[in-house]
């Protein structure tokens, strides 16, 4: 059964920008209509999507409808969720865009005692021009929040561009700088994990920690997105916020206080520790790979997909799309007293052999061996597609005579310790917003620090002759990923024996 919502919960307006693309449609919407029918959303919540689309309240209902409903199975409430959805046309920066303006502050009227959102889930340059234009239109209140998605512009000078035009309409206390990794179960529990447990934090360092890998594999590809994509890449797309993120948790030293900013205070720091990765070093340093033609699992069997240039888009590939990256590796290295020596390896790509996101912190050897066989403890933190924690240690098997070592996992799954659904991300983040609490949002600092470390990267790669190395569709990425390792006898985790 559906919650009724709750009287105390104060409503808001929440206009999404980009209310029609494929994030509103995958993530947004199915959150918020999650929180809907969990009773945390006001009864007087309104969910306003803009985009150029041409829609009126119907068709943008008729479309949620069709697209997002079914993934749902059979939604309970959905009238109720259904009622909340508005749309607004606008072109951002075209020539009727006053008219859209008027339109969205047709809406408004009357609601300025309302909590009101807007969430930018649309291309980063378009920022800018929409804070100007809700400014210009009177809609900023002193009760606005900003959401930004990522990535933050293409690099330093454009993130400090955003930030700056951002920032000349909307104090930082209202900005919320999102990178959905930060609201993944386990990407809280970490700091659990580390915080709350006093047995591990004396061992996590460069005396009991060989190396850490962490990996944020896709089985899908980016067909309809090359409007997007082709200008920005894996590395910009997913490790410039999403594994950089994670490496922060990881790297961090411990808050005094769980609050926003201690917590963000501590992030900074490690971006501030990452060794720069610069010119030559770039080759040695990072790998990265662009798919090509090869076949994918799926619940009906194995297909055939296109490679990265043939993806079906409305837009044609161009000679730059040849360059873009959909596989990214990184070998980091954080210069501090606690990960002197301890390499950070960073993997992400499109269509690799399966969807996984994890954290793997491979410890050492035991200092002397007396049984044969011990193999490194590892501690491994799934984000996906389930999310638990598994640290794998040596057991002895049973029976008699000579011991032999096997390794065992101790597994934590939280959807079944908790006997509750996990819930997705953005649900959490969302309500974050609404609740006006930013510590699991981005500082302006820790977005302006990690571009500064990806930037020598990409003028690297862009200055050089050599394109990203072809990797089939279905495969485990390019050569160069598993050299980036092998060179210092170490191995992916999947590569490595369970
Ligand atoms: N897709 C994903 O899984 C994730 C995406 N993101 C981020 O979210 C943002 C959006 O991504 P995604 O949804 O994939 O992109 P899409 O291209 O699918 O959607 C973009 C949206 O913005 C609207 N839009 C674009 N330009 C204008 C304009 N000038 N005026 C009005 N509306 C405009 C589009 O509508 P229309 O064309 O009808 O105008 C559409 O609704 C990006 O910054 C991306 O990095 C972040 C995390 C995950
Ligand atoms: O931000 C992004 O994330 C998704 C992957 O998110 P996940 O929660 O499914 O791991 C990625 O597909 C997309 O390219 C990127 O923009």
């Amino acid at each position: 059964m559906p919650v009724e919502p709750s009287a105390d919960r104060q409503a808001a307006d929440l206009i999404i920008f980009g209310g029609t693309g494929d994030l509103s449609m995958r993530k947004l919407l199915p959150a918020l209509y999650h929180c809907d029918r969990d009773g945390r959303l006001a009864d007087e919540t309104r969910i306003i999507a803009m985009s150029r689309g041409g829609l009126g309240d119907s068709d943008f209902r008729g479309k949620v409808d069709a697209e997002v409903r079914p993934a749902l199975g059979d939604p309970e409430g959905w009238d109720r969720f259904a009622r909340r959805l508005h749309h607004v046309s606008i072109d951002i920066g075209g020539p009727a865009a006053p008219a859209g303006w008027d339109a969205l502050a047709a809406l408004l009227a009357g609601h300025e005692d309302r909590d009101r959102i807007f969430y930018l889930a649309s291309p980063p340059m378009t920022f800018g021009p929409f804070c100007h234009g809700a400014q210009e239109a009177g809609l900023v209140t002193p009760r606005s929040r900003v959401v930004l998605e990522k990535p933050l512009g293409r690099d330093l000078a454009s993130a400090q561009a955003i930030n700056d035009e951002v920032g000349a309409i909307f104090e930082e206390r209202q900005i919320f700088r999102i990178d959905h990794y930060l609201g993944k179960e386990t990407v809280q529990n970490l700091l659990v994990l580390r915080f709350a447990n006093a047995f591990l934090e004396p061992i996590w360092n460069s005396l009991w920690i060989d190396h850490v890998q962490i990996t944020a594999s896709e089985t899908v590809g980016t067909p309809g997105r090359r409007g997007y994509y082709d200008h920005a890449g894996a590395l910009r797309d997913m490790v410039q916020n999403h594994l950089l993120n994670l490496l922060c948790l990881v790297a961090m030293e411990p808050p005094a206080h769980n609050d926003r900013e201690a917590v963000r205070d501590e992030k900074v720091k490690v971006l501030q520790a990452l060794r720069p990765i610069v010119g030559s070093e770039v080759d040695r340093f990072t790998v990265r790979g662009q798919y090509t033609e090869g076949t994918t699992a799926t619940a009906a069997g194995d297909v055939t997909v296109p490679g990265y240039l043939d993806e079906p888009d409305s837009t044609r590939p161009t000679p730059a799309s040849q360059r873009v990256e959909t596989f990214a590796a990184v070998r980091a290295e954080v210069k501090n007293w606690r990960w002197a020596g301890v390499p950070f390896y960073l993997r992400t790509g499109k269509r690799l052999p399966t969807r996984r996101s994890e954290i793997v912190v491979q410890f050492k050897e035991v200092p002397h061996a007396i049984f044969p066989g011990a193999a490194p403890n590892r501690l491994v933190l799934r984000l996906q597609p389930s999310e638990g924690i598994e640290l794998c240690l040596m057991a002895k098997e049973p029976g008699a005579g000579d011991v032999t070592l096997r390794p065992v996992p101790l597994s934590l799954s939280f959807a079944e310790t908790f006997q509750s659904r996990v819930p997705d991300a953005y649900e959490r983040l969302l309500m974050d917003v609404l609740s006006g609490n930013p510590t699991l949002f981005m500082r302006r600092d820790e977005v302006e620090a990690a571009w500064r470390w990806i930037d020598p990267i990409i003028a690297h790669w862009d200055g050089s002759a050599m394109l990203p190395e072809p990797y089939p569709a279905g495969t485990a990425g390019p050569a160069g990923a598993h050299e980036l390792l092998a060179r210092s006898d170490r191995t992916w985790h999947e590569e490595a024996p369970q």
